[in-house]
């Protein structure tokens, strides 16, 4: 079964295939009956504006139905721990759930956002663990604790798009200022990204909100492989000379698990980390990238978002394109058959001459 938890426990071919195959899909807009007869389920355990509507919308161009459920808002609140009593708000367990959906629906995409209270369980990636675990149809995560692969490939063709060639082009990822502790399943889903394209990857973020090693490890990894390299800094002005693209994203510092008082404390010292128009002017031209929703005035200034680098708006719109190629391959569905290697090409066109 063709489960995508994250790329990293994928091939490379499979991401490399998908990646084609997405940036095809922007040049070939086309619907299809490639997925007619089958279901969709979308259950999210967290709002959602851009994964919710591309799915949907991805299945449907596909001729294919999505169904989407959110746990505890006119569906019953779901429990996922398998050691828990369930006196309290979730009226059933998602072994009862997920065996019953997978009986209706032919894939399964889900969204669970990390507690950020159970640091095991966020890094264990408990609770998306649950869902595959009781799914006997392929699962597509939405965003995890850990992982947004969904996003992670919509990037991918975003920056291809943008840079042509990526390969030894300077990649910031920018930590942000946010008046929420958030996770931080955007950011390690980019670094790998980035490293993966063969970037020169700088993860620039102020003490206290490093990014988990392993996920450094796994980025440093792929970059092994594609030539690219992984770096962190301190030192956002340092950070931003040369860059490429900078990826602004808040992320929770590892405080926030045991301290949050202190996390919070600490967050909101460095609202000076924003993107505004000058530091874009310390890079080479940097495209500026967010996954959204993104907070005018506090992440970025408003001027940046509206200005000609800010490719936010074409990395949402890559979320459909992107998700057409998940759903082709987790199904083996496209026409004449799907199958990784034989991609040729995307033939997409550059937005930026
Ligand atoms: C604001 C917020 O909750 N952002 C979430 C979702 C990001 C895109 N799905 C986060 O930072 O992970
Ligand atoms: N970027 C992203 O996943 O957006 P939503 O949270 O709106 O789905």
């Amino acid at each position: 079964m063709n489960h995508l938890t994250d790329w990293t426990d994928l091939p490379d071919a499979v991401w490399e295939a998908c990646l084609d195959r997405a940036r095809w899909h922007r040049a070939h807009p086309a619907w299809t009956r490639a997925a007619a007869g089958r279901a969709l389920g979308l259950l999210f355990f967290n709002p959602s504006l851009r994964t919710r509507t591309s799915m949907d919308v991805a299945a449907a161009a596909l001729g294919a139905h999505a169904v989407t459920l959110s746990p505890g808002q006119g569906v019953w609140g779901l429990e996922w721990r398998d050691d828990a009593r369930m006196d309290g708000e979730a009226a059933e367990h998602v072994r009862e759930a997920v065996g019953v959906l997978s009986r209706y629906v032919a894939a399964l995409g889900v969204r669970t956002f990390a507690t950020l209270a159970d640091r095991e369980a966020d890094h264990a990636d408990a609770a998306f663990r649950a869902v595959v675990a009781a799914s006997s149809v392929p699962v597509v995560n939405l965003e995890s604790a850990r992982w947004h692969p969904c996003q992670a490939l919509a990037d991918a063709a975003a920056v291809c798009d943008t840079l042509g060639d990526p390969r030894g082009q300077k990649f910031v990822l920018s930590w942000a200022p946010h008046p929420k502790a958030l996770p931080r399943a955007v950011p390690n889903s980019a670094v790998v990204m980035a490293a993966r394209l063969g970037m020169e990857v700088v993860v620039a973020r102020p003490p206290g909100f490093e990014l988990d090693g392993d996920v450094l490890d796994f980025a440093r990894q792929a970059a092994a492989r594609s030539g690219g390299s992984v770096t962190e800094s301190e030192d956002q002005h340092a950070a931003l000379s040369g860059a490429r693209v900078v990826y602004a994203k808040a992320w929770s510092g590892g405080a926030v698990y045991d301290d949050p008082g202190a996390e919070a404390a600490r967050r909101a010292g460095h609202a000076d980390w924003r993107i505004t128009e000058a530091a874009l002017g310390r890079t080479a031209g940097a495209a500026f990238m967010h996954c959204l929703p993104v907070r005018r005035g506090v992440v970025v200034d408003g001027d940046v978002l509206d200005g000609p680098n800010a490719v936010h708006l074409l990395q949402a719109e890559y979320r459909l394109w992107a998700q057409k190629a998940v759903l082709e391959w987790i199904w083996e569905v496209r026409g004449s058959g799907f199958g990784v290697g034989e991609v040729q090409g995307s033939g997409a066109p550059s937005v930026r001459a």
